[in-house]
């Protein structure tokens, strides 16, 4: 039930609790999204729970999303940050994910949105990725050999996402692009997790015990030297806007020109560059992952947009992005798995700015909000046979996953929704398209579909437990270099 505390605040209803720790047994044992999306169906659509000492609030229906993100979206456009980001990022050198709302963060949002991933700076990149998307195809086609072998898709589209996102961000030219994505990779690691001291923020004891603040002081430590080393490359040399400017290219003009209304230090951009890999990377390798997967478990769907791909193809060495606008049902396809697997299940955390109301209830300031989009992809209410991976689904709806359609919301709502959107469907279309009309996919020996293991683990995204192995059958061959 619903309780009423000081002043008669009417807050959301909640589970039953524990002394500490609050509601966090609650979750334990399974992933938050599915732990979530069950206590909602007895607590409703908009409950609060405490984890350890952090106030949170679940959005568990499109109503709930949609006051949230749109009615009150101002109220909740800013983003928690817990101590142990704190310590990777101070106050003020934020980039774009864990900007304060503000002038600020509107200019980063800003810069992001029209120079650094609009449409045409997008375009630019086509090369890189179609030169990213041939090494791929060709590292499947290597393994096909005969009799064919099964791969490791998992990893090699973590490949590809990681090389073609690092490739836009700090270009090609970069030597030390290895110790790069390690480096990132370890960092991301650190901030998926919520440790002691992020659980219990006014807990001196939790900062003592818990090996996190070292980790993430040596991390920011480490990032820091690197980072400078990577902005002083390329202000050593300066490419001219002529379409080949990386994005950090383009940040370190825009503080070159000068004419901002707040300053963009390079300690953000910095942030910023660091935000445009977390954001952009895993994200599509988990949804490649998954769409693969998918299509191995729904061999009608795999030969319908096979189908599609070799029709639309036919004849052609490979696939370029010319021929992606023909692939509608390939589009069909990856939004069916983006409402299966939103990558990012319960979006990034918002924070409570002033104390408002949602659907009747009072949520106040400085509460963390969680909007359960998976759940609400998946919820009956909204979906008919809700489990089942149809991309059909979407041939008559005129829902989309631009923001406005409440109950399919995996790149979010709002000021603060994803402004990587075209970027990540760019490549996610290049690459599966290239994997449909080159190959066959096969399971491997003795795997009946049935036994794909379909089981989730959370990182950065919620991405797959076991790694998908297929085996490829040539079918058109690729390309050699
Ligand atoms: C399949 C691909 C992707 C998915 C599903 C996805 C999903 C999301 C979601 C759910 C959010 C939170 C939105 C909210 O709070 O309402 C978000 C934010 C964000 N995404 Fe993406 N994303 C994807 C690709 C990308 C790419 C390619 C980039 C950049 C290269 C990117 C950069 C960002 C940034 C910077 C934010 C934070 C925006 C802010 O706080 O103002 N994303 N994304």
């Amino acid at each position: 039930a619903s309780r009423r505390r000081g002043g008669g605040a009417r807050l959301p209803p909640s589970p039953w609790a524990l002394p500490v720790i609050g509601h966090l047994h609650h979750l334990a044992g399974a992933l938050p999204h599915r732990a979530m999306r069950d206590l909602a169906a007895r607590h409703g659509p908009l409950m609060l729970l405490r984890l350890g000492g952090l106030p949170v609030v679940v959005a568990s229906s499109a109503d709930a999303a949609r006051e949230v993100m749109r009615a009150r979206d101002l109220d909740f456009a800013t983003r928690p940050v817990t101590r142990m980001v704190r310590l990777a990022i101070p106050a003020g050198a934020e980039g774009i994910i864990f900007a304060p709302y503000g002038e600020g963060w509107r200019q980063i949002r800003k810069i992001c949105t029209v120079e650094l991933l609009s449409a045409r700076r997008v375009q630019s990149f086509r090369p890189v990725r179609e030169e990213e998307a041939g090494r791929l195809l060709r590292a499947v086609a290597s393994s096909s050999a005969t009799p064919p072998r099964e791969v490791n898709l998992s990893e090699l589209l973590s490949v590809y996402a990681a090389d073609s996102s690092v490739r836009a961000i700090i270009g090609s030219r970069f030597k030390d692009r290895d110790t790069f994505l390690g480096m990132l990779e370890r960092g991301l690691k650190l901030f998926a997790k919520m440790s002691l001291p992020d659980l219990f923020p006014s807990s001196r004891l939790a900062m003592l015990v818990s090996r996190m603040p070292g980790r993430m002081k040596r991390h920011r430590q480490e990032a820091v030297a690197f980072m400078d080393a990577l902005v002083r490359e390329h202000e050593e040399s300066r490419v001219s806007d002529d379409g080949k400017e990386d994005l950090l290219d383009v940040l370190l003009r825009i503080q070159s020109e000068g004419d901002l209304q707040v300053p963009l230090t390079t300690d953000n951009i910095k942030s910023v560059v660091g935000d445009m890999f977390a954001g952009g990377s895993e994200t599509a390798a988990t949804t490649l992952q998954w769409i693969m997967a998918e299509l191995m478990r729904s061999p009608r769907v795999m030969q319908k947009v096979q189908d599609e791909v070799r029709q639309a193809l036919a004849g052609r060495a490979t696939v370029t992005e010319d021929d992606l606008g023909n692939l509608q049902y390939m589009r069909l396809v990856i939004k069916e798995a983006l409402r299966l697997h939103p990558p990012v299940p319960l979006l990034l955390p918002r924070e409570c700015r002033n104390t408002c109301r949602v659907l009747g209830f009072d949520v106040p300031v400085g509460t963390i909000v969680f909007v359960n989009a998976w759940a609400i992809a998946r919820d009956p209410n909204y979906w008919e046979t809700p489990e089942e991976f149809v991309p059909e689904r979407f041939e008559s709806s005129k829902v989309d996953f631009k923001g406005t359609d409440f109950e399919y919301l995996p790149f979010g709502a709002g000021r603060r929704m994803c402004p990587g959107m075209v970027f990540g469907l760019v490549h996610l279309e290049l690459a599966l398209a290239g994997l449909l009309y080159h190959f066959d996919w096969e399971l491997p020996l003795g795997m009946k579909a049935a036994d794909l293991d379909m089981t989730e683990e959370m990182g950065v995204t919620a991405r797959r437990l076991q790694d998908l192995r297929l085996v490829p059958v040539i079918r058109v061959p690729v390309p050699v270099d």
